[in-house]
């Protein structure tokens, strides 16, 4: 459907590290980049994880092991990287934690468990790579997966959506801070798109299953899918749009807009119930009109 609309080459040249490309959509985005030309680099917690996605990909994939949440680790992987391959073009801050839970039943470690995974690991790994661009003076370009709470918040999920608003705010701070020294920040906020680990986290039970991650309230009436997330982030890690940066941009179907108080579930109107309504409100014009002594109507 959604077909390669890039020359295999778009990412020629680029050297681009996914934290938490070893699962899920970092490493199904970290397939398309390698596709397009990209060298890639993969960070996550668990060496295994990282192996199996790195011989499963075409091309040459380097891994390391990497808990984000340590910001002198991630300097030390960071150092590493730039001296035994080269400077890094671009960061694809993926990695994350979330579960559902009632918020009042978080320990202190829980909430650090997701927020500090988001928010300080986008943080460490966007620093680890901006100061080294800045120092020897190199552009780069940074996109963060968010997600569509972090305009609407979400109940059941608060330190991820507090972590993404954070990382939201990241976007928007850096790109203007960092803008002359010719780094871009962007980041997607895609609606639901079905990984093991996620829907484990996010729909573990036969109870769970509400908007976040259903598609019945989707304008679109289905789920993303990988390759447009891949599109879309391949588009923002390229030279097409320079001038593009700041933004977070929503892949969703037009989930986050159809809002329960808004009128799309208008959609499941019939023509018939078109033309009921249509009479019954012509009927109460009618009936004000009546009432108004000529005056009204268009002029
Ligand atoms: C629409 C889709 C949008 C998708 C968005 C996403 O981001 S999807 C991305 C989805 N991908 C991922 O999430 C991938 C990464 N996820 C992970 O590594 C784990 O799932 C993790 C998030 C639990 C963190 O593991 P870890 O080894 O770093 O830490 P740990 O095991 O030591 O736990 C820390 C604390 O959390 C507590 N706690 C745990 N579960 C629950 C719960 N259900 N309820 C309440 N509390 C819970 C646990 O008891 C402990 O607190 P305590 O008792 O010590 O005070
Ligand atoms: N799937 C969806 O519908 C949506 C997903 N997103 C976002 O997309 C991204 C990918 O999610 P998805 O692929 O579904 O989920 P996954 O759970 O598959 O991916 C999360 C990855 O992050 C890694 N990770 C977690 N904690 C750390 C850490 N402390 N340090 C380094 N790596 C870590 C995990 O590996 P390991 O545990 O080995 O470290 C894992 O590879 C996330 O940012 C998520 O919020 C946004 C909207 C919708």
């Amino acid at each position: 459907m959604t077909g390669r609309p890039f020359a295999p080459d778009l990412l020629a040249g680029k050297r681009i590290l996914i934290t938490g490309g070893g699962t899920g959509l970092g490493r199904a985005v970290a397939r398309h980049l390698v596709e397009h030309g990209a060298q890639v680099h993969l960070w996550g917690r668990r060496p295994a994880v990282l192996d199996e996605a790195a011989a499963s990909l075409p091309g040459s994939v380097h891994t390391q092991v990497v808990d984000v949440r340590d910001g002198e680790r991630v300097d030390e992987a960071m150092g590493e990287l730039w001296d035994e391959h080269g400077p890094l073009t671009g960061v694809l801050n993926n990695a994350a934690a979330n579960f559902i839970a009632p918020t009042e039943s978080l320990s202190p470690r829980a909430f650090d468990a997701v927020s500090g995974t988001v928010m300080k690991g986008s943080f460490h790994t966007t620093h680890g790579a901006g100061r080294r661009w800045i120092a020897a003076r190199l552009p780069g370009s940074v996109v963060s997966t968010l997600t569509t709470w972090v305009w609407t918040g979400s109940a059941y999920v608060v330190p991820s959506a507090m972590g993404k608003a954070a990382v939201h705010a990241m976007t928007m701070s850096l790109a203007v801070e960092w803008a002359r020294h010719g780094i871009r920040l962007n980041a997607v906020a895609p609606g639901p798109i079905p990984t093991e680990y996620a829907w484990q986290m996010l729909n573990p039970t036969g109870k769970s299953g509400v908007g976040a991650t259903q598609a019945d309230q989707i304008p679109m009436g289905r789920m993303g899918t990988v390759e447009e997330l891949a599109n879309l982030t391949m588009f923002l890690l390229s030279d097409a749009c320079p001038y593009l940066t700041g933004q977070t941009i929503a892949m969703d179907g037009g989930q986050m807009l159809a809002g329960p108080g808004t009128f799309a579930g208008l959609a499941e109107m019939t023509d018939q119930d078109w033309a009921d309504a249509r009479a019954k409100s012509e009927a109460a014009t009618a009936a004000s009109k009546a009432q108004r002594g000529g005056l009204g109507g268009p002029h």
